[in-house]
């Protein structure tokens, strides 16, 4: 049974599949709610409310996969997901609608003071010259992050005759001229700017970017919106700038810490708030449930992810080209762990043929993954493998080649470890399967499965027989055999397959044997 915590109120609609899955058991309670049980989930789906931390990460040892029903994951370390290996998805476009008409709403009731004349009337007042608005129509509006959400904006503005300035570093020309807007200096923007609005994630670069320095830089008279996270503005810089009258008004959905405690900026009348209401439709919530939902169930039936932040995307067509290549490096980097049992410096991987047009460094990561799955006490994955190679010393890289070994595609990989290299060479071929067609400088051909023991030998007659006695004198049964050597009465190899794990005395025996150089298990 696959376990399911649903921690944030979702759409049940969107949830739907999830529910409906005999073989997944769903629980919707917040985190403190099943504390003594998060050891049990393999998923958690969440909102902003849960902070996915490091310490929670610690305390679900089973989780697999974090979905994030909306866009910002800030509520999430992603670093520590990273390191536990547990894969990080969102929903990226589910709510982009709701949100840039949230925006624009909070924008048209900021110029016209919506909110604040609505409480009037209610309370038996008529005071028409007390709100007097203004208009959009004509209106610069500076645009600070143009991705989806500020795409949609400018579509929007630009109906209602505003020009528009759009900064955004990583904008595209080709995106830019779509949409018929131009990419200017952030400087640019707020000298001439009417009306600023922010649309970026919370980073470090985009922290305060609106600050007391920055807002001042302004025209007199500028209004700001903040409907993506709090903190992007700089509060203490905005109170300042409302204090003295600089901002003629701000339109908040979101708080540097929400909900928004002993918080200043709501004693404004000029401030208009709304809490954290940009995703809050039907529409949004059932599009970002159910996208979510439908990302864990197929990660949960090992296909692939389309919206994962801590991992490379791939499409269900490049993943099924993959998937060969993906099972073979996992087992070639298993292999050569249990053969190179020495500290390791470098592990480098070579493309060749084929499987050099597909997106490699999937391919890499599961390499490494099974390399040091075979030497690390904790999970290690594709999402986690980079991380825990580089924490311990170990560098890698991937190289493509254009040499021509004779195989449709190859992939090899080359360690080196303290006063030891290892180079295993792999394909696979297609209706056939995997096969391991080198071992450092032999020709072998095996199907790397199950137990196996390889040997390194001089090539003399009687080695294969002994080592075939020995094998028989202890009821062992050998599957598969192939040897392999370079040159006659030289090095050889031999790699033997079995059905059951073979006993440490029989491996010593064979040590023992002068023609025998290693001996070495091999546990797949
Ligand atoms: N209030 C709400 O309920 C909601 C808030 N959001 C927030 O809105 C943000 C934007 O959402 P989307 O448009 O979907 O994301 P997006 O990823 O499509 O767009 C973000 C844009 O910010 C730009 N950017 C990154 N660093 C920048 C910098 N230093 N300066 C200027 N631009 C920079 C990126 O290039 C990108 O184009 C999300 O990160 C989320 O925090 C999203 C949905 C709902
Ligand atoms: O879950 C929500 O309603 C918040 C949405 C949001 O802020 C986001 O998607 O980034």
């Amino acid at each position: 049974m696959i376990h399911v915590l649903v921690s944030d109120s979702m759409s049940s609609e969107g949830l739907q599949p999830l529910l409906d899955a005999s073989h997944i058991n769903v629980v919707q309670k917040t985190v403190e709610e099943v504390e003594d049980e998060l050891h049990l989930f393999d998923a958690l789906l969440v909102r902003s409310a849960t902070k996915v931390t490091e310490d929670l990460f610690k305390k679900m040892t089973n989780l697999k996969i974090v979905g994030r029903a909306g866009v910002g994951v800030d509520n999430i370390d992603i670093e520590a997901a990273t390191k536990h290996g547990v894969v990080v998805i969102n929903a990226p476009n589910g709510n982009t609608i709701s949100t840039a008409e949230h925006t624009f709403a909070m924008m048209a009731s900021l110029l016209r003071h919506i909110p604040q004349a609505n409480v009037t009337v209610k309370s038996n007042e008529w005071n028409r010259t007390a709100f007097v608005g203004t208009e959009l129509y004509g209106k610069s509006l500076g645009i600070i992050g143009f991705g989806r959400i500020g795409g949609e904006i400018a579509k929007r503005a630009r109906v209602f005759g505003m020009n528009i300035l759009v900064f955004d570093p990583f904008l595209t020309k080709d995106r830019a001229e779509k949409i018929g807007v131009s990419n200017c200096t952030l400087d640019e923007l707020l000298t001439n700017a009417d009306i600023i609005t922010v649309h970026t994630p919370l980073i470090k670069e985009t922290r305060g970017i609106l600050n007391k320095e920055t807002i001042a830089k302004t025209k007199k008279g500028v209004y700001l919106l903040n409907c993506a996270r709090g903190g992007i503005i700089d509060e203490t810089g905005l109170i300042h700038h409302l204090e003295n009258g600089h901002v003629a008004g701000a339109a908040l959905d979101v708080f540097e810490v929400e909900p928004p405690v002993n918080n200043k900026l709501l004693k404004f009348d000029n401030v208009i708030v709304t809490p954290h209401l940009g995703a809050s439709t039907k529409e949004a919530q059932l599009n970002v449930a159910a996208q979510v939902t439908q990302e864990v169930l197929n990660f949960l039936d090992g296909k692939p992810v389309t919206s994962s932040i801590n991992l490379p995307t791939l499409t269900k067509e490049l993943f099924d080209k993959i998937q060969p290549f993906y099972h073979l490096a996992k087992k070639m980097g298993n292999i050569v762990s249990q053969c190179m049992k020495v500290p390791v410096q470098e592990v480098a991987i070579q493309y060749e043929g084929s499987v050099a047009e597909l997106e490699t460094s999937f391919i890499t990561k599961a390499l490494l993954s099974g390399f040091l799955g075979a030497r690390v006490d904790i999970t290690v994955n594709e999402v986690n493998a980079g991380m825990i190679a580089k924490e311990r010393g170990i560098t890698f890289s991937e190289k493509i080649t254009t040499n021509n070994s004779g195989y449709e595609n190859l992939l090899e990989v080359r360690v080196i470890g303290d006063n030891q290299n290892f180079v295993l060479r792999g394909t696979h071929v297609p209706h056939y399967g995997e096969r391991i067609v080198g071992i450092n400088d032999f020709n072998i051909d095996f199907y790397p499965t199950g137990y196996l023991l390889y040997i390194q030998h001089q090539d003399k007659p009687g080695v294969i027989g002994r080592v075939g006695k020995v094998l028989g004198d202890h009821e062992v049964n050998i599957a598969t055999m192939q040897v392999g050597r370079k040159e006659k009465g030289g090095e050889a190899i031999m790699m033997l397959a079995f059905d059951r794990p073979l006993d440490d005395t029989l491996t010593s025996q064979l040590s023992s044997y002068d023609d025998i150089v290693s001996v070495k298990t091999i546990d797949l």
